[in-house]
């Protein structure tokens, strides 16, 4: 294991860094993380599904936004073509006809209360807090880093394929229809990882680049990391729920 602290100190060439980024989703993706493999065993209550749906809908819901952050930032227009593309895939046409409005059937197909989970009160306080680092990051750092930290979409059709296949194996009250929005996400996520992973291997043209191009996803695998280590200290054996945070009895 890594900390990819000097990854590009003597400079990379466009094939090594490609390399050094890949590394990183081996050593740090959420993939590893015991909540996901306890997801893919058939391991999670339902109280633990239905807390993972609510609280990634707080993560779902600020991506277009801080995609909006990124295109506001671009001043090449073929760049910005290409990441609208992102926020359309969330919104939809009118809001409520894409990626947001899927994960939120998804989490009502789970029997949670589609008011609820978009009002995100019942989220865990540190997945508000780690939604909003992210948002943040791609705020006030370089675009460079600011793109490269999309680059875990490299990883996620890989975890997606895991997920869905082991949630409807393992667990009775999974169906293919609350499963929609995943149908959709590998693709969009290849193009959207294709054309960032170009973009930092272009631009990421010095070593200091390189290294900020690396600890960017090096950051958000840690954000995806955290967002499933606050579900486990939660929601797992001897969890310990936070004030206000979402309980079974919230669930009719
Ligand atoms: O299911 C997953 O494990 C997973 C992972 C990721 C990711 O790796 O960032 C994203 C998504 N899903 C996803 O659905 C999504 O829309 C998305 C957008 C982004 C991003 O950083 O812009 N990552 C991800």
């Amino acid at each position: 294991m890594s900390t990819f602290r000097d990854a590009a100190k003597d400079g990379l060439s466009k094939g090594d860094l490609e390399a050094v980024l890949r590394q990183v989703g081996v050593e740090r993706y959420h993939h590893l993380h015991p909540y996901h493999h306890r997801m893919v065993e058939g391991a999670l209550s339902k109280t633990e599904m239905q807390a993972w749906a609510l609280n990634r809908y707080c993560y779902q819901a600020m991506v277009p936004r801080k995609d909006a952050m990124i295109l506001a930032r671009a001043t090449d227009p073929a760049f910005r073509a290409a990441w609208r593309m992102r926020i359309e895939d969330h919104d939809g046409d009118d809001g409520w006809s894409g990626g947001i409005a899927r994960w939120l059937h998804l989490a009502t197909s789970l029997g949670l209360d589609a008011d609820s989970v978009k009002s995100e009160r019942l989220a865990l306080p540190a997945t508000r807090f780690a939604v909003g680092a992210y948002l943040t990051f791609c705020t006030d750092k370089t675009l460079l880093e600011a793109v490269a930290s999309s680059l875990t979409e490299m990883f996620s059709p890989a975890i997606i394929g895991e997920r869905m296949s082991a949630m409807l194996a393992r667990y009775d009250y999974v169906t293919e229809d609350t499963l929609a929005y995943f149908k959709h996400r590998p693709k969009q996520a290849s193009r959207d990882a294709d054309f960032a992973l170009a973009y930092v291997l272009d631009h990421a043209d010095t070593a200091e680049r390189q290294q900020a191009a690396i600890d960017a996803l090096v950051f958000k695998c840690d954000i995806l990391w955290t967002m499933l280590d606050v579900l486990q200290h939660a929601y797992g054996e001897d969890g310990n729920i936070p004030p206000g945070a979402f309980r079974p009895e919230h669930v009719q």
